[in-house]
């Protein structure tokens, strides 16, 4: 007798408001959870000939079965001094692990050089993660298919990456839970502790050195204050800010931008400092407007607004000045402020989504105006809210058996 679990997840995506690069320098930066999720399936099932690992990523392109006895013969061990590794992610010696899970993928039976990049990655992090949270445990005794569905542009700098780990991590905790006899059908936030560190080391195969605001922001959504090595701040204060999200359909790597501002600094360091600093100023100062607006009447909010629209322009440009522009987000940024509106690039940028703050005050004409000529030029525009919940348990089925 026992049971069969199956779990549905899901974790939204991020836009960084202000921080993206000069976060990566212990700079101050803000960042809130999008309305697009990510959602997985993970589902324990009965096999007779043996343990697979069934994966399903529709967002890259990927259908594979990976056998679990593999994976558990190259990469799970019985824990020996009592501490759970679970529930210290902290502590996996990362590169070592990273290397055991590609010499696990490479000897598994897929071809592997029919793998893109992007594939090859997404299977990293999910091997990484079944092994750093079920490794030192005898809980995967059935096989598992996992499906994970996303609205999120993988590549945009919208954190599909982060949601994706958030996601997985999430579900793969929630099971160990489960089997473990606990029966919780929701998130603590010492839950979301674990699962945003799981992710974050999910994020360091993805991205190298991630500040960690990505897997925070999917973690915890709403509007999260962050300084890296730090606690994340989540606000006091509500606010819903209106914004469009426009896809330049340009695709980037945020590993290869983050490189490339690292590499401007190693050249001009005294500059480059500078503009962190000025980023830094930018986002203290538009955290405490943010602050204010959550409660002022329509009057002070015009003021505040005006105010939060001039830092966004600033930090677009300081953004550009550091070579993670594009011409395509020159060209939205040159529509919006044809509008009055102002936008910046967010992410690592290079490509990816642009956002234009759209104040309450903001005619809806002109907003169909600019989203006609956005739409025009071919970028794809979404008109949405930041905020909404962070990484959350959908639904749980448990199936018993003989
Ligand atoms: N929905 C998904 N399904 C499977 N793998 C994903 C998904 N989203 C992201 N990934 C994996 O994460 C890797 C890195 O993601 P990507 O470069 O797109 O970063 P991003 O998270 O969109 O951008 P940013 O971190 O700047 O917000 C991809 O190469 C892919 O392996
Ligand atoms: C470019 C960057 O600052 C933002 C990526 O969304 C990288 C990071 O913070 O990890």
């Amino acid at each position: 007798m026992g049971s069969l679990f199956e779990i549905k997840v899901s974790a939204p995506g991020k836009v960084i408001l202000h921080g993206e690069h000069s976060v990566m320098y212990g700079k101050f930066a803000i960042a809130g959870s999008l309305g697009l999720r990510s959602d997985i399936v993970l589902k324990e099932v009965q096999s007779s000939v043996g343990s697979f690992v069934n994966v399903n990523l529709p967002s890259v392109n990927l259908k594979h079965s990976l056998s679990l006895d593999h994976i558990q013969s190259y990469l799970f061990k019985i824990s020996t001094n009592g501490q759970l590794l679970w529930k210290n992610p902290q502590t996996v010696d990362h590169e070592s692990h990273l290397i055991k899970v590609d010499k696990c993928l490479q000897s598994i039976n897929i071809n592997i050089n029919d793998l893109n990049s992007v594939q090859y990655n997404s299977l990293r992090g999910m091997l990484y993660l079944i092994s750093g949270i079920f490794g030192d445990t005898k809980f995967l005794n059935n096989s598992l298919d996992v499906s994970i569905n996303s609205g999120l542009t993988v590549g945009a700098g919208t954190g599909s990456s982060a949601s994706y780990a958030v996601c997985l991590a999430g579900a793969l905790i929630q099971l160990l839970k489960l089997k473990s006899g606990k029966t919780d059908e929701e998130f603590e936030m010492e839950d979301k502790i674990l699962i945003s560190a799981w992710a974050y080391n999910c994020e360091k195969i993805m991205h190298g050195s991630p500040s960690g605001i990505d897997n925070s922001t999917c973690t915890l959504g709403s509007l999260v204050g962050f300084r890296k090595g730090e606690e994340p701040i989540i606000p006091s204060f509500q606010i819903n800010l209106r914004i469009l999200l426009v896809d330049t359909k340009v695709s980037r790597e945020t590993k290869i931008l983050a490189a490339k501002t690292m590499s401007l600094r190693q050249h001009n360091q005294n500059a480059v400092d500078c503009i962190m600093d000025a980023c830094d100023h930018i986002a203290t100062t538009a955290f405490k407007i943010m602050e204010k607006l959550s409660a002022c009447n329509a009057e002070d909010s015009e003021a505040h607004y005006k105010h939060l629209s001039e830092l966004w322009n600033m930090n677009h440009c300081l953004l550009a000045s550091l070579g993670v522009s594009h011409p395509s987000l020159e060209d939205i940024k040159a529509s919006a402020t044809k509008y009055g509106l102002a936008c910046k690039l967010t992410g690592a940028g290079g490509g990816g989504y642009a956002i234009v703050l759209i104040p309450p005050t903001t005619e809806q004409t002109i907003v169909e105006s600019l989203n006609n000529e956005l739409k025009i030029k071919e970028y794809k525009v979404s008109d949405t809210q930041l905020g909404g919940p962070g990484v959350r348990i959908d639904h749980i089925d448990v199936t018993n058996i003989i």
